[in-house]
């Protein structure tokens, strides 16, 4: 019964803003992106620049605890200067704590391209997005944080160019989550992706390049399910890349030791097409 109160209560408070409300005088709400674990995201338009800007609010019922998680959110978006990782605008004082202002992506989700869109992949047009995503992942790297959250849902794909979104969940290498997040938010992670590490991220890319590589697969009639080794046909570059990331073979501890996998993965593909 507490729980179903508690529950009733939250989603009474954590009620999402309409369209047409105005934010600060400057933000008007034009839809409802998301609702996060302690963030909801709308797409608005600025009344100053009439830019379309996407707005994270904290979520009422997480109090305190959603502002400071925002708020580091926030510190982290801004320690990245990527063309290719939506800019933090602005950090807004509110009766709430604050809210943040990032710049919109308009594009689909992975996800929406693969489940929705039924686009496919072959397995030089996966090579290719990989490159184009792991710069963005080394970048995240370089600046010091694990992004953790690498995943279909996060990767938003514009005029033939992939944008890696959500920090939510990104720390910095040294930290520990059990420091951060409050307990409900701590997953049960698959031991590959528990530690702060380069690593972790590039399992989670291993999983974001099997779905990609998936896109392709036609089960014959009658097949039983196999493991992603007995269904897919992969080069064994792919195959060995891909057993890397999962760290059933050497695991990479740097992204640059992935990328300069691929890229030669790719040059093989070239010379024998
Ligand atoms: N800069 C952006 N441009 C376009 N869409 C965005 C942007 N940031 C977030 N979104 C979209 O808004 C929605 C909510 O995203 P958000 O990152 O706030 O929460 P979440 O991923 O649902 O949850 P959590 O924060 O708990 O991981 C998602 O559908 C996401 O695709």
């Amino acid at each position: 019964m507490f729980a179903w109160l508690r529950n009733t209560y939250q989603s009474w408070i954590d009620y999402p803003k309409q369209p047409g409300d105005i934010l600060s005088g400057r933000y008007r709400i034009l839809s409802l992106l998301g609702m996060g674990s302690y963030g909801l995201t709308y797409l608005c338009q600025d009344g100053q620049s009439g830019q379309e800007v996407a707005v994270k609010l904290p979520r009422p019922s997480k109090r305190a605890k959603a502002v400071q998680l925002l708020q580091r959110e926030a510190d982290i978006m801004q320690q990245m200067d990527h063309p290719y990782i939506p800019k933090l605008l602005e950090r807004v004082k509110h009766p709430n704590g604050m809210y943040l202002v990032m710049e919109y992506i308009s594009g689909r989700t992975l996800e929406d391209l693969i489940f929705e869109e039924e686009r496919s992949f072959s397995e030089r047009e996966c090579i290719v997005y990989m490159l184009e995503l792991m710069e963005r992942v080394m970048h995240v790297h370089e600046r010091g944080y694990i992004h953790r959250d690498i995943r279909i849902p996060n990767v938003l794909y514009r005029e033939g160019k992939l944008y890696l979104i959500d920090f939510g969940l990104a720390l910095a290498v040294g930290e520990r989550q059990e420091d951060v997040f409050t307990e409900a938010m701590l997953d049960k992670r698959a031991p590959e992706r528990q530690d702060v590490a380069v690593y972790s991220d590039l399992y989670d890319v291993g999983h974001l390049m099997l779905f990609m590589l998936y896109s392709s697969y036609e089960p014959q009639p009658d097949q039983p399910p196999g493991s992603w080794q007995e269904e897919l046909k992969l080069s064994p570059s792919v195959r060995h890349m891909l057993e890397r990331l999962f760290q059933m073979g050497p695991r990479y501890e740097h992204s640059r030791q992935f990328i300069l996998e691929l890229e030669e993965a790719l040059q093989q593909m070239e010379a024998n097409p």
